[in-house]
């Protein structure tokens, strides 16, 4: 079993108390402890019992960086649409500004952290199926997680008020010892029946492409991003786990994301960076253009050969390469990228891709760098502000969280964010499936529809709907 030193938090309480008593106003504690090796999926599944709705999940390819948060002791949420990335950044500033920080504090992604994201358009008119998520939704954890290649660190989080006294410890002491000790279960989650799968106005999203692509030069759009949805229905509630379990086991390539808010948990696989920031050095990814995965290694080659000699695919993201090196250029030096793109290679499609570095000029934050970013073209379209127009004026879906920032930071002023693609909102015994695809001027509504479909396909086949 995993064991814990409690005297640093003991401490953490005490200090965090005088100084709430000092200060008239809660004060946050962050204890971090290395730990012996913990698997963040058992970590995620143990909270169930006691945190059921209030966990999060994050892995990045191949899983060389995993966060798992449970409990919720701070929520910091808006949903103003300007200047949204400033309220948060300024709420979770105050937020930490006060904390006292115990144990171990200079490991990324561990101490005071929150995990989140930002809604895709702010000014798109909510409807119910959004309805547990906040435009800008972020929480810090009461208990975190976190692995860093084969290390393991242990965060506690504990908000203290004037009105606590040290007993506080031993009932955080208690509950810290009982999910570790839920932590290191196996189990082999099921998942319930399919009953039915509904593709949400198929026809009318095609027409919606073709229309588009014949109005897109005289609206002085170059590309626009037109998403549609799935809708699943299951004969009982679906377990996150079961879903989450699979998909680290299909989509190791993939940043992997649960994140529960309210009784719905929003849940994907995304190839797609938007930014990574560590210490001064940033990471940008431009993903853009597909071809589906051959059904043998010869077709495979061949396809991805087609794939990087295509003009409309070469064309769809040469346009995300252009913005993205240009939003990185406005705040980071020697900005990198290669002279043309790469294959990207996912389970059942193939993208262009095209990796960006930057080191960060002085006082750039993450969050400045997300509200930048978001949303490039390969979510949005060219140009930017025009292409969230017309999505949010053609568009059927409620997009919410879906090809929006999602990820986590921390108070040392590292994060990471992916886009939120080859996602589900999962609701009880239902699930939204969201697909996508950048539509240029040599768009043919017919392929482009495929195109969604082969997307849909690694939380189809999460939620049991493919056959492995
Ligand atoms: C919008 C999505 O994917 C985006 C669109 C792509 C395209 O049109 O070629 C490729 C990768 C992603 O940037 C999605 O998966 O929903
Ligand atoms: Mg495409």
């Amino acid at each position: 079993m995993v064991t814990i030193q409690d005297t640093e938090l003991r401490q953490g309480i005490v200090a965090a108390i005088g100084r709430a008593k000092e200060l008239s106003q809660s004060v946050l504690v962050s204890e971090v402890q290395k730990i012996d090796r913990l698997d963040s999926f058992h970590f995620f599944a143990a909270g169930r019992s006691r945190f059921l709705g209030e966990r999060f999940f994050w892995q990045d390819p191949h899983g060389t960086y995993k966060l798992a948060g449970v409990g919720v002791v701070r929520q910091i949420q808006c949903d103003k649409a300007s200047g949204r990335f400033v309220h948060i950044e300024k709420e979770w500033k105050q937020f930490i500004e006060t904390a006292v920080l115990a144990g171990k504090q200079d490991v990324p992604g561990s101490g005071p952290a929150m995990f989140g994201g930002f809604s895709f358009d702010p000014l798109k008119d909510k409807t119910g199926l959004w309805s547990k998520f906040s435009q800008s939704h972020f929480h810090i954890p009461a208990f975190m997680l976190t692995v860093l290649e084969d290390e393991a660190y242990f965060t506690t989080n504990v908000v203290c008020t004037q009105h606590d006294d040290a007993s506080l410890f031993d009932k955080i002491s208690e509950e810290r010892q009982a999910i570790l000790a839920a932590a290191v279960r196996e189990q082999e989650y099921s998942l319930p029946n399919l009953e039915a799968l509904r593709e949400i106005q198929p026809e009318e999203w095609k027409q919606s492409v073709k229309d588009l692509v014949e109005s897109l030069e005289n609206s002085g759009l170059k590309k626009v991003v037109l998403a549609r949805e799935l809708r699943l229905q299951f004969d009982q509630d679906v377990a996150v786990e079961g879903v989450l379990q699979r998909l680290t086991e299909q989509q190791r390539e993939s940043f992997i994301f649960a994140f529960e808010a309210n009784g719905d948990c929003f849940i994907g696989a995304s190839p797609e960076r938007l930014v990574k920031k560590e210490g001064e050095k940033v990471f940008s990814a431009c993903v853009a253009g597909s071809i589906p995965r051959g059904k043998t290694p010869e077709e495979d080659r061949q396809l991805g050969k087609v794939l990087l000699e295509d003009q409309k695919n070469l064309i769809e993201h040469q346009y995300v390469v252009e913005m993205i090196k240009e939003a990185m250029q406005e705040t980071c030096d020697r900005v990198v990228l290669p002279d043309g793109p790469k294959l990207m290679k996912m389970k059942y499609i193939q993208h262009l891709y095209t990796p960006v570095t930057g080191e960060n000029r002085a006082g750039t934050s993450i969050l400045d760098l997300v509200d930048r970013l978001h949303p490039t073209p390969a979510l949005g379209g060219l140009p930017k502000e025009k292409a969230v127009e017309k999505i949010r004026e053609i568009e059927i879906l409620d997009r919410g969280l879906y090809a929006s920032p999602i990820g986590w930071l921390d108070h040392l002023g590292n994060g990471e964010f992916a886009v939120a693609i080859r996602s589900a909102l999962i609701q009880a015994s239902e699930a939204s499936l969201f697909a996508g695809c950048g539509i240029v001027a040599d768009s043919d509504a017919e392929s482009e529809y495929t195109e969604t479909s082969i997307k849909f396909r690694p939380m189809l086949a999460a939620l049991g709907g493919i056959k492995q």
